[in-house]
């Protein structure tokens, strides 16, 4: 798949290979406990079009999940998948945000990954499993429209500069009838007040 549009997406295709990533699908699918998609922020009613859970090291905030989705364990699946991703890339997560995606219909629009918490620099790791998807990308200048798509076993390396040039989607595709699990492990910089009140209870 092209990624010469944007030197900062490193893309492994088949990562994992399809036996078992249909197998950590599956896996996945029936141990995540999905919460409903329907959340109450500042008094206003939002339906998500995917379902999401988060999973973080103990002291991570984040203001994205802390406003819409409560801060789960690793589950031993995820810390295994997610040792293995970090063995690969030689880098470090301390959370991570699952996706999942019923069937084409549901999605998420354009954003790009760059809440404060993650820092000047954020450094994303994306591994894909079910249904393949369009990723598409716009770029914040030029509105210029690229994409690539992401399928079963990928991992995708969104490089810090990406986030700061780029928006990204999986755009609703009504001739997908698949699920997909998305999972992007992440880097949360642990918030100062965070720092000092773990310091505490060491003491
Ligand atoms: O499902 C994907 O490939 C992307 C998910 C995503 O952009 C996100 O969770 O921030
Ligand atoms: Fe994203």
């Amino acid at each position: 798949m092209n990624t010469d549009c944007c030197p900062e997406l490193k893309l492994f295709e088949g990562f994992y290979d399809a036996i078992e990533s249909d197998r950590l699908y599956q896996r996945l699918f029936e141990e995540q406990d999905w919460p409903d998609n329907h959340y109450s922020v500042a008094g206003r009613q939002l339906t998500l079009p995917r379902l999401q859970t988060w999973h973080a090291d103990t002291g991570i905030v984040y203001s994205y999940s802390d406003n819409l989705l409560q801060t789960r364990d690793w589950s031993p699946l995820l810390s295994s998948i997610k040792t293995q991703i970090e063995s690969y890339l030689n880098y470090r997560f301390n959370s991570v945000l699952v996706n999942l995606y019923r069937s084409g219909e549901d999605y998420v629009g354009w954003h790009s990954d760059n809440e404060p918490e993650l820092g000047e620099q954020p450094y994303i790791a994306s591994l894909t499993l079910g249904a393949a998807r369009r990723f598409a990308l716009r770029h914040k200048k030029t509105s210029e429209i690229n994409d690539l798509v992401l399928a079963n076993g990928d991992l995708l390396v969104m490089e810090p500069n990406f986030q700061h040039h780029w928006q990204h989607s999986v755009p609703l595709d009504n001739s997908v009838t698949g699920g997909r699990i998305n999972l992007t492990f992440r880097n949360v910089i642990p918030a100062k007040n965070n720092i000092q009140r773990n310091k505490r209870r060491q003491d």
